[in-house]
């Protein structure tokens, strides 16, 4: 079949992550061609509904090839959406393999291509303490930015404990967000250019307490956001997906938490397996649902058996979240309710209808949020010691 060419781009323009990211949220098919000009082979990612199913790039194939192709930081791209490969090689998740493709590259465990022979200096990128994720970033809507404030290196941008009544996004520079533990600090991940720091329910409190310090690492210049704009577009909101939206951030509170628990804990591991547990059982694995008495634990399998991820309490949502990557139930953690445990079903379909017809920021704060969610879960499960 002839190639059919629905996007092109520029490498050192648009990223890899961003390309990537880009066509898994349009649940895209087809193959994304990437041509370095320093390598006569062109690298593929292809994708089934927007999920990673192979890559190729010179000998390797699958995992490896895809990791590799985060090398590729020049060059230009297309995808085909007339080359549609439907057997799934690659079993990782969208922001598993982001994440790991960019930790990768940083540690220098694959190599950037061409890099070697230029004199250009590479964009500044403050290096990741060992077990510190750096989160990606969507797309902002910089149009909602009102004022620009600029820190300096290891300035407190915000302090947790304290209350904050504003969102903003790094326009440029890169911090830490780190959480006090009985342990002293704890740096849960570095952020940078794109990333939101700030609660989205200080969008309707109008005030939150600061769960994580955020300090900056080298200069960073933030944009303050439009609050009253995001406000008018989440009251306007059907009350089922704003309560997936501030549902999400309480799930980064809990991520978080039972990191900073896990950081500090000698006993890392909750539980070895889950034989002879209660787990809810979610039936059809597309559905979506509120938890309206009881709670449960979320559970996940980590490198040393299984680790508990988050507390989930009555009004926050369980199961598949359509258009986010949160690495949770129901493909990937288990729910292990309480006896009284209840739940109602919410209007799946609607609810992704609704969230497509948002604004780009609503979708980039929900992407983003989940972003911080996934990688976190990905240190809890990583987060292994033997007792
Ligand atoms: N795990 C995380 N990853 C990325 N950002 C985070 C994480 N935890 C907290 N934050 C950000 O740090 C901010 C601290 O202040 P807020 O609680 O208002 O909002 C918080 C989030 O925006």
């Amino acid at each position: 079949m002839k190639p059919s060419i629905a996007l092109k781009g520029q490498l050192d323009f648009v990223s890899l992550a961003q390309v990537i990211q880009f066509l898994s949220s349009n649940s895209s098919n087809g193959a994304l061609v990437l041509k370095s000009p320093y390598i006569n082979q062109p690298g593929v990612i292809c994708f089934n509904k927007g999920i990673i199913t192979n890559a190729f790039c010179g000998d390797l194939q699958g995992i490896d090839a895809a990791y590799s192709l985060f090398g590729w930081t020049e060059g230009e791209f297309e995808f085909d959406v007339n080359r549609v490969e439907t057997e799934r090689v690659i079993t990782q998740s969208l922001m598993e393999i982001i994440m790991e493709g960019a930790r990768m590259l940083d540690e220098g465990r694959i190599q950037e291509l061409g890099a070697e022979n230029q004199d250009i200096a590479k964009p500044f990128r403050p290096h990741l303490e060992e077990g510190v994720n750096f989160i990606p970033s969507p797309d902002v809507d910089y149009s909602y930015v009102v004022e620009e404030e600029i820190f300096s290196p290891g300035q407190n941008i915000v302090e947790e404990g304290n209350h904050g009544n504003w969102i903003c996004v790094i326009l440029d520079g890169y911090a830490d967000v780190i959480k006090d533990t009985k342990k002293g600090p704890f740096t849960l991940c570095r952020i940078g250019p794109g990333a939101l720091i700030g609660d989205i329910a200080i969008v309707l409190k109008k005030e939150n307490v600061r769960r994580a310090s955020v300090i900056s690492v080298d200069e960073v210049t933030l944009g303050v956001l439009d609050l009253e704009r995001i406000h008018r577009e989440l009251a306007l909101m059907s009350r089922s997906l704003r309560g997936v939206l501030l549902g999400l951030n309480r799930r980064l509170a809990e991520v978080n938490h039972n990191l900073s628990r896990l950081h500090v804990s000698d006993k890392t591991y909750d539980i070895k397996s889950l034989s002879g547990r209660d787990v809810f059982d979610f039936n059809r694995s597309d559905k979506l649902f509120t938890i309206t008495q009881g709670w449960a634990s979320l559970v996940a399998k980590g490198s040393q058996g299984y680790v508990k991820v988050a507390e989930m309490e009555h009004g926050d949502f369980v199961g598949r979240v359509p258009f986010l990557d949160l690495g949770h139930e129901p493909s990937q953690a288990v729910l292990l309710p309480s006896e009284d445990f209840a739940v109602e079903e919410l209007p799946t379909e609607d609810i992704v209808a609704e969230y497509e017809n948002s604004s780009n920021m609503i979708q980039c704060i929900a992407s983003y949020i989940s972003n911080c969610v996934a990688a976190t879960t990905m240190q809890i499960r990583g987060t292994g010691k033997n007792d």
